[in-house]
């Protein structure tokens, strides 16, 4: 019998400053693709909302409170480790001094980006975010 592989929710912050930037950070030694750069976020816990989760994850992460929370696109990547489904969020507002809670480099980049490798699954948002920038 062939099983369906069950998708793993994830949500992801685009945080967008005043210039244009957008945040990457890489991730956390012990985790698959450890040190490749992403947009921070991470798996809904149940009976989470998409922007529930990445208001915790935010927090977790960064150390940082987001205001509104527009919800962008939905994406699927198959890893060998999992099958996600991401929920990308534009984040243009939030409060607090950026802590880098899980050991995470971090870094504002405008296009084309300066920072790499980057996760796979990240591509096609990288490629719509470069195009609503006019960068091609
Ligand atoms: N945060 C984030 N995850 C991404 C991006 N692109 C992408 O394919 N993913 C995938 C990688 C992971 O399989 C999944 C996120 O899960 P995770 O392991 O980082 O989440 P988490 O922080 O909740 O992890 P955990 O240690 O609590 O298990 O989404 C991205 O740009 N940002």
């Amino acid at each position: 019998m062939t099983q369906e592989r069950k998708h793993t929710e994830v949500a992801v912050g685009i945080l967008l400053r005043g210039d244009g930037a957008l945040l990457l950070s890489t991730r956390p030694a012990g985790k698959p693709y450890a040190g490749y750069w992403e947009f921070p976020g991470g798996k809904l816990e149940a009976g989470e909302s998409v922007e529930q989760a990445l208001r915790r994850e935010l927090i977790e992460e960064l150390g940082i409170t987001i205001g509104p929370v527009q919800a962008w696109k939905v994406t699927e990547h198959d890893y060998p480790h999992a099958l996600v489904r991401l929920h990308w969020c534009k984040v243009r507002q939030w409060q607090g001094e950026f802590e880098m809670r899980e050991g995470q480099a971090m870094s504002w980049q405008h296009f084309p980006l300066q920072v790499s490798p980057v996760l796979p699954g990240a591509y096609p948002v990288l490629e719509w975010l470069e195009q609503e920038r006019g960068g091609g």
